[in-house]
C-alpha cells in the first residue's frame, strides 16, 4: 500500500495535457486555454463616457457656468467635432468623449434650456471618463490557468477574439464489472443489484469538462472484460469500477495485465478506496476503482478530478482543501487516510465539519448527503470537538 499523496503523484505522472483544438468562443465555457488569447484592440478603444450628461472642458466646470450644446455623442455614433471653451456636447454612457472635452457632467447636475445648459451648484469631482485602454490595451495577453468562466468568456469576446485554442476534452470510458449488476430500469434477478457507480463517475467527469460514456457492464469472466476493455481502447481514460480487490472474481488487474497494461500501483492507504489501481493500457490511462459505491465516488473526487484537470491542461495538483472546526469528537485513525463523509455548518463565521455517524462504504444515502470529505490523516490521534481539521468541499456552489 502506498500513501494517498504518492498514489496521486503517480496517477498525475500518467496525465499530460491532451492535444489542442481551435473552437468558437461560444463553445469555450469550462474549457482551458492552451495558448494565450491576444487582444486585437484596446478596451475601451476610445475615451468613453461613464455617464449620461454633457462633455465639457475642465475650465468650464464651475457652478452657474452657461454652455452652448453643439452636438451629440451617442454609443456607436460619436461626435466628430471638438469641444471648445463655452461649449458642451450631449453625451451618453459608453459614447466616445469628443476631442477637447475633459470631463462629463451628469445631466442631473445641469439645467437645460434649448441649446444652453447651466451647471448647477453641486458639481461632482469625478470626471466620469473611462480612458482608452482602461480595461486592457491592444495586444494584452490573457492566459488564465483555470477553466474559462463566464467572465473570462466576456473578456475574450471584448478582446475581439472569436476563436480560442483549448485542450481537447478528455474522453472517459466508464466500465462497471460484475455478474451482480444490471442497469437502472432493468429487472434485477434475486441476487442482483443496480449498477449505480457509473452515474456518479460520469457526472464527476462531465463536471470536470470531460465527455463520459458508460460502457456495457462486463461480466465476471475474462472474455467479457477483455471485450469491454477493447470497446474502450480509444478513450483517453478508462475508469473501471469493481473487480479490483482480491476475490476470485476480481479480474480487472489480471485481464488488463494480459491486455498489456502497465500497472503503476495497486492498493492505496486510504479509506475508503484501498484497492485502487492505475496504469496505462495502450494509448489510454487506466484507473481501476473499487466497487463499493462510496469508495468509487470518493476515489472519483480524490483521483479522477485531479487527473482530468491535468489532462485538460491545468496544473497537476491535489484537490484544494479547506480548514474547519470539528463538530464532534473523533476516535484515533488507523493506518489509512480516512476521507469521512461529513456535513458542513457555520458557527460564528467558522466552518464546522461534522462527520456522519455511519461511514460504511456501501451507504449511498450518506454519501449523497455529504457536503464534504473530512480528512483524517493516517495514524492521527483522537481529536476533540472544536479542533482544527482539513476537509474537501463537495458542494461548492450551494
Ligand atoms: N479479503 C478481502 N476482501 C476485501 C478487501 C480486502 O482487502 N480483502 N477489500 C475490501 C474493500 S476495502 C473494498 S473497497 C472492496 C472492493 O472490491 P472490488 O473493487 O473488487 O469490488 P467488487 O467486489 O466488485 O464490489 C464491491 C461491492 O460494490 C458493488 N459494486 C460493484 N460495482 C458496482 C457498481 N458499478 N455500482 C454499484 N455497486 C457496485 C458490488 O456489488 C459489491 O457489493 O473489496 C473488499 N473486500
Ligand atoms: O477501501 Mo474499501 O473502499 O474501504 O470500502
Amino acid at each position: 500500500m502506498i500513501p494517498v499523496e504518492v498514489a496521486l503523484e503517480r496517477v498525475l505522472e500518467l496525465c499530460e495535457p491532451l492535444a489542442t483544438e481551435m473552437i468558437d468562443l461560444r463553445e469555450a465555457a469550462g474549457r482551458v486555454l492552451a495558448e494565450p488569447a491576444t487582444a486585437r484592440r484596446a478596451q475601451p478603444p476610445f475615451a468613453a463616457s461613464a455617464m449620461d450628461g454633457y462633455a465639457i472642458r475642465d475650465a468650464d466646470h464651475r457652478p452657474g457656468c452657461k454652455l452652448k450644446v453643439i452636438g451629440t455623442s451617442a454609443a456607436g455614433r460619436g461626435y466628430s467635432g471638438a469641444v471648445s471653451l463655452g461649449e458642451a456636447v450631449r453625451i451618453f454612457t459608453g459614447a466616445p468623449v469628443p476631442e477637447g472635452a475633459e470631463r462629463v457632467v451628469l445631466q442631473e447636475d445641469v439645467e437645460r434650456d434649448g441649446d444652453t445648459i447651466t451647471l448647477g451648484n453641486s458639481l461632482e469631482e469625478a470626471r466620469h471618463v473611462r480612458p482608452a485602454g482602461q480595461d486592457f490595451e491592444d495586444g494584452f495577453r490573457f492566459h488564465p490557468r483555470r477553466r474559462l468562466s463566464p467572465a473570462d468568456l466576456a473578456l475574450i469576446a471584448a478582446m475581439n477574439v472569436p476563436r480560442v485554442t483549448v485542450h481537447h476534452r478528455a474522453d472517459v470510458a466508464i466500465l462497471s464489472t460484475g455478474d451482480e449488476l444490471v442497469m437502472p430500469g432493468e429487472t434485477p434477478g434475486p441476487d442482483q443489484i443496480i449498477a449505480s457507480n457509473g452515474f456518479a463517475l460520469a457526472a464527476i467527469a462531465e463536471e470536470e469538462g470531460a465527455t463520459a460514456r458508460i460502457l456495457p457492464i462486463a461480466r465476471d469472466d475474462e472474455e467479457s472484460l477483455r471485450y469491454a476493455l477493447d470497446l474502450a481502447r480509444d478513450a483517453d481514460l478508462i475508469v473501471t469500477i469493481g473487480g479490483a480487490s482480491v476475490g476470485d472474481h476480481d479480474l480487472v488487474a489480471k485481464v488488463a495485465g494480459s491486455a498489456g497494461a502497465e500497472q503503476s500501483f495497486h492498493k492505496v492507504a486510504m479509506r475508503p478506496g484501498k484497492p485502487l489501481m492505475a496504469g496505462r493500457l495502450g494509448r489510454s490511462i487506466m484507473l481501476g476503482l473499487p466497487g463499493n459505491p462510496v469508495s468509487s465516488i470518493v476515489c472519483g473526487h480524490i483521483f479522477l478530478r485531479p487527473m482530468l484537470r491535468a489532462l485538460h491542461g491545468l496544473p497537476k495538483a491535489p484537490l484544494p482543501t479547506r480548514r474547519g472546526r470539528l463538530g464532534t469528537d473523533v476516535a484515533a485513525n488507523g493506518p489509512r487516510t480516512h476521507f469521512m463523509r461529513a456535513r458542513l455548518s457555520d458557527a460564528d463565521g467558522q466552518t464546522v465539519v461534522t462527520p456522519f455517524d455511519r461511514q460504511g462504504s456501501a451507504l449511498l444515502t450518506v454519501m449523497a448527503d455529504a457536503d464534504a470529505l473530512l480528512i483524517r490523516p493516517a495514524q492521527d490521534g483522537p481529536r476533540e470537538r472544536g479542533e482544527e481539521v482539513r476537509f474537501i468541499p463537495l458542494k461548492t456552489l450551494e
